[in-house]
């Protein structure tokens, strides 16, 4: 069911996008009426969360169903006291993927909203309907001095789930006030202001732990959960602190692209793009800590999660590098250094989950990149794959991944690497649960079928909740692209 409208797009993406859904070798496929469905279709569930939550478990430190089990307990015990008790927790293994347990999310459910209300940002708002606590830094204005004449206007106006609002916050916010939490989706709510008018998106009602002046008018940096959410418009359990070293939540497509990898104990292994390091720990955690994972990213702060991320895992095997990974290959292939950059043919496997437009990030419910923003990634993507080309082995396996829908960064990244790398053949993936690629980019029915994209517009519907949670989960992820590739 939608609460919210489809995503917000500039108008030049939204015709770029569609462009891309209604292209010729689609229209060859589907009619133009499937097509268009298909990509309203899109544009919705974007807006929208998935209905399952998806956690990779540590097989390396524990069985399946020792971790399930430890799971349930755990969460059960964070969930006593709260309005989500009646909730029955369910946790299932997925039956293809063997370190994944899912939750099945509840939502949209039925929340009054409150006349005491906070602005969080969108990236905030996205955590909370995905099942987080409002972290103190992600909230933007807390109530403070509303009119009452526009507070008795608030409190008899029904609002929809999505709206632009005069937002006059009320007294100061104290320790224990139970708020409304609204996402500010294109980001216009200036940090600490008494009122807002913006498009804003309802995400749930929740108790404050923080005190307005503790937030805005403190030396120290805020942190730790600044509203605990009771009552959130879609419901899946909080992860926070619960069995770190254990349970990691992620994308199940992202957790599909690790097993596509396939890595082997004892291999080399280079993950280019690495933070915050989920693949590259689930990568060293499928080879049981045996062998090398190189992990390279070029942004300095984000170096420190991956660490983090590998030491909360007791992961042993993950080495990181703050390295511009299109310079990774050393021009002096006699030069041997434990760091990049690192000579030719390397690496037994390279996984290059490339920076992209991140269009299939759900939910989402406004974007404000330019097209110019949206198209900037090719290059960058195909001097990244020049590099990783060179670094694998002969015979080794290199893996291409994007959290993105459109044409340009994935099918025709495969066809455009197909042609300049002759050494290079397509590959079965193993699961392969997402569809086959998506025509548009003169690619042939058998290429197409080798790609594996997660394609959520192709049968949106979260009313259907009688199919297996499996099924729904493997339909129902974020957009996603995965090609793997042989180096002959
Ligand atoms: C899609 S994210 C990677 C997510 C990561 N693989 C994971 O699963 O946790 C892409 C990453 O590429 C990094 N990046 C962008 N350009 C890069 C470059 N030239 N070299 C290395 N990393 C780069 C970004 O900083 C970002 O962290």
């Amino acid at each position: 069911m939608s609460v919210f409208p489809g995503i917000s797009l500039k108008p030049e993406v939204a015709e770029y996008l569609k462009s891309v859904f209604i292209n010729k070798e689609v229209l060859a496929a589907v009619s133009l009426q499937e097509a268009e469905i298909r990509f309203h279709r899109l544009l919705t569930c974007l807006s929208h969360p998935p209905s399952h939550t998806c956690v990779r478990v540590s097989t390396h430190l524990a069985s399946l169903d020792e971790i399930r089990l430890k799971l349930a307990e755990a969460l059960q015990k964070q969930m006593f006291g709260s309005s989500a008790e009646d909730v029955s927790l369910q946790i299932v293994p997925h039956p293809r993927i063997p370190d994944v347990l899912l939750l099945p999310v509840d939502g949209p459910r039925a929340v009054k909203q409150l006349s005491s209300e906070v602005v969080v940002g969108a990236q905030c708002g996205s955590a909370v309907l995905r099942g987080a606590h409002v972290f103190t830094p992600g909230i933007i204005a807390s109530p403070k001095c509303k009119s009452p004449v526009v507070q008795s206007m608030l409190l008899y106006n029904t609002r929809s789930a999505c709206d632009v609002f005069l937002f006059f916050l009320r007294a100061d916010m104290k320790t224990g006030d139970v708020v409304s939490v609204f996402s500010d989706l294109e980001g216009k709510c200036t940090r600490g202001a008494t009122s807002f008018q913006g498009k804003t998106a309802f995400v749930g009602n929740g108790v404050s732990e923080v005190e307005r002046s503790s937030i805005f008018c403190s030396d120290k940096p805020a942190k730790g959960v600044g509203i605990r959410m009771v009552e959130p418009l879609y419901w899946s359990p909080s992860f926070d602190g619960v069995l770190p070293n254990l349970a990691f939540l992620q994308n199940l497509p992202s957790v599909v692209v690790g097993h596509v990898l396939g890595p082997r104990p004892g291999e080399r292994i280079l993950d280019m793009c690495a933070a915050p390091g989920g693949k590259t720990c689930h990568i060293a955690a499928i080879m049981g800590d045996q062998g090398e994972v190189v992990a390279l990213d070029r942004i300095r702060n984000k170096i420190d999660r991956i660490r983090q991320n590998a030491q909360m895992l007791h992961l042993r095997s993950v080495k990181v590098y703050c390295f511009n990974s299109t310079q990774a290959v050393s021009s002096d292939p006699a030069l041997q250094t434990e760091g990049p950059p690192f000579p030719p043919e390397s690496f037994d496997r390279v996984l290059l989950d490339a920076p992209c437009s991140g269009l299939g990030q759900r939910p989402n419910m406004a974007c404000t990149w330019s097209l110019k923003e949206i198209c900037s990634y090719q290059p960058l993507q195909r001097n990244l794959f020049h590099a990783a080309v060179r670094l694998l082995k002969k015979g080794g396996v290199l893996v291409y991944s994007t959290c993105t829908v459109t044409l340009a960064e994935n099918e025709e990244q495969v066809a455009w690497a197909l042609k300049t790398f002759p050494c290079l053949t397509l590959q079965p993936q193993e699961p392969h649960i997402g569809g086959e690629g998506m025509p548009g980019a003169g690619l042939a029915p058998e290429q197409l079928r080798l790609l594996q994209r997660f394609s959520p517009e192709l049968t949106w519907d979260q009313t259907q909740t009688t199919a297996p949670l499996h099924c729904r989960a493997d339909k129902d992820t974020i957009g996603f692209f995965i090609a793997k590739f042989l180096k002959n």
